[in-house]
């Protein structure tokens, strides 16, 4: 029989996931990585769920203790960078450093399996002229996770399998009632599990980062107000700035050096090009020529006409056709044709003038 290992969260999804690839007569093996203690999917009350599931189905379950790495390579990381002045995003790291690759490991060299499957909506086709995995948006648009799945490798993307790329978030639910799982009415998750643990980001950055009181300024250095950390603002932001002022004024820019928070008006936090460094050509390989493209600069933006210039070292240049709004360091910019990702990489600071 084939054999494929489920990474299970305690959610609806990946319950959903297991249980179809059980009803279609794999060997399913239950994984849960422990990511951290608390409340929420990937903690310990998740595993509890996990578990609950893999008696249902009648499956083994395994739990690995990943508490260490997600400190290292997501808590440190997330810390780090808003120190810094920038606005990491933990999800897709967490994909490729926490997730993926460790599963993986796991499963072939505990297991003896090749093959693991999440609940992520997205699709993974085989192109034979290139050779290559292709990493598609799902079906579902609104659950759409490929932005968060760039990063893989295509030794990654030839071990996974995604049961749920083509369904729509309703028929998971519908299935996973008429398997009567536990997991079939679960909330959804928020987009980022360490706000459903810790409350809100704020929250979660005050644990790790003393208050810094310093001044929130114009572009031309004049001075509009205090802020408390810099840590507590994000290019782009307009609420919670505390200033009066006659049209509405964004976060511009970050100065984590002299502890200052920039503003702007709206016109001002436009950019009409970025760099992103870090990158990893998916679907593709690396292009000795610019192309042409639709980037998403965050999860939930809709992806807008670029041009995507390869730079060394793993960078490149995107031209935007139309300037973009909030273009923020440390987030991720994923461009596509279509439902392909062709790659994506890590927003950089501009440089300084
Ligand atoms: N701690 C974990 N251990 C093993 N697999 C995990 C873990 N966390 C997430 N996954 C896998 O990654 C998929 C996507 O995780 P995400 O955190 O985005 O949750 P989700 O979309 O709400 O899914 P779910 O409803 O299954 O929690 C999950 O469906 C699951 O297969």
């Amino acid at each position: 029989m084939n054999k494929i290992v489920v990474g299970l969260s305690g959610g609806v999804d990946s319950s959903t996931a297991a249980a179809i690839l059980h009803n279609q007569g794999y060997d399913v093996v239950g994984l849960t990585l422990w990511l951290m203690k608390g409340k929420g999917q990937c903690c310990s009350e998740g595993m509890v769920d996990a578990a609950y599931i893999c008696e249902q189905l009648g499956i083994p379950h395994h739990i690995v203790d990943m508490r260490e790495v997600f400190q290292t390579h997501i808590i440190d990381y997330l810390v780090s960078g808003y120190s810094d002045g920038i606005t990491p995003l933990p999800c897709s790291q967490c994909n490729k450093t926490v997730k993926f690759s460790p599963m993986l490991q796991y499963a072939r060299e505990k297991l003896g399996v090749d093959k693991i499957a999440t609940g992520h909506y997205a699709r993974i086709t085989h192109d034979p002229t290139s050779g290559r995995y292709q990493l598609r948006r799902a079906v579902d648009r609104n659950k759409d996770q490929s932005y968060f799945l760039y990063d893989l490798t295509q030794d990654v993307l030839a071990g996974v399998v995604f049961p749920l790329g083509e369904k729509l978030k309703a028929e998971t639910r519908q299935i996973a009632s008429e398997y009567n799982l536990k997991t079939a009415d679960k909330p959804e998750s928020q987009d980022l599990c360490l706000i459903e643990s810790h409350g809100s980001m704020r929250e979660f950055l005050d644990r790790y980062i003393a208050p810094k009181k310093g001044e929130i300024i114009d572009a031309t250095g004049k001075v509009l107000g205090q802020h408390d950390g810099v840590h507590h603002y994000t290019i782009g932001q307009r609420k919670g700035l505390g200033i009066a002022a006659a049209e509405p004024l964004y976060v511009i820019g970050l100065d984590p050096v002299m502890n200052r928070v920039i503003v702007g008006d709206r016109t001002t936090a436009n950019q009409i090009e970025c760099t992103v460094g870090r990158v990893n050509w998916v679907s593709i390989s690396e292009p000795n020529a610019p192309i042409r493209a639709q980037v998403q600069v965050r999860y939930r933006s809709t992806a807008v006409d670029v041009t995507v210039v390869p730079l060394a070292n793993s960078r490149v240049k995107l031209v935007f056709d139309e300037p973009q709004f909030s273009i923020t360091p440390g987030q991720a910019a994923v461009w596509y044709d279509g439902d392909v990702v062709l790659g994506g990489g890590i927003i950089e600071k501009p440089a300084p003038n």
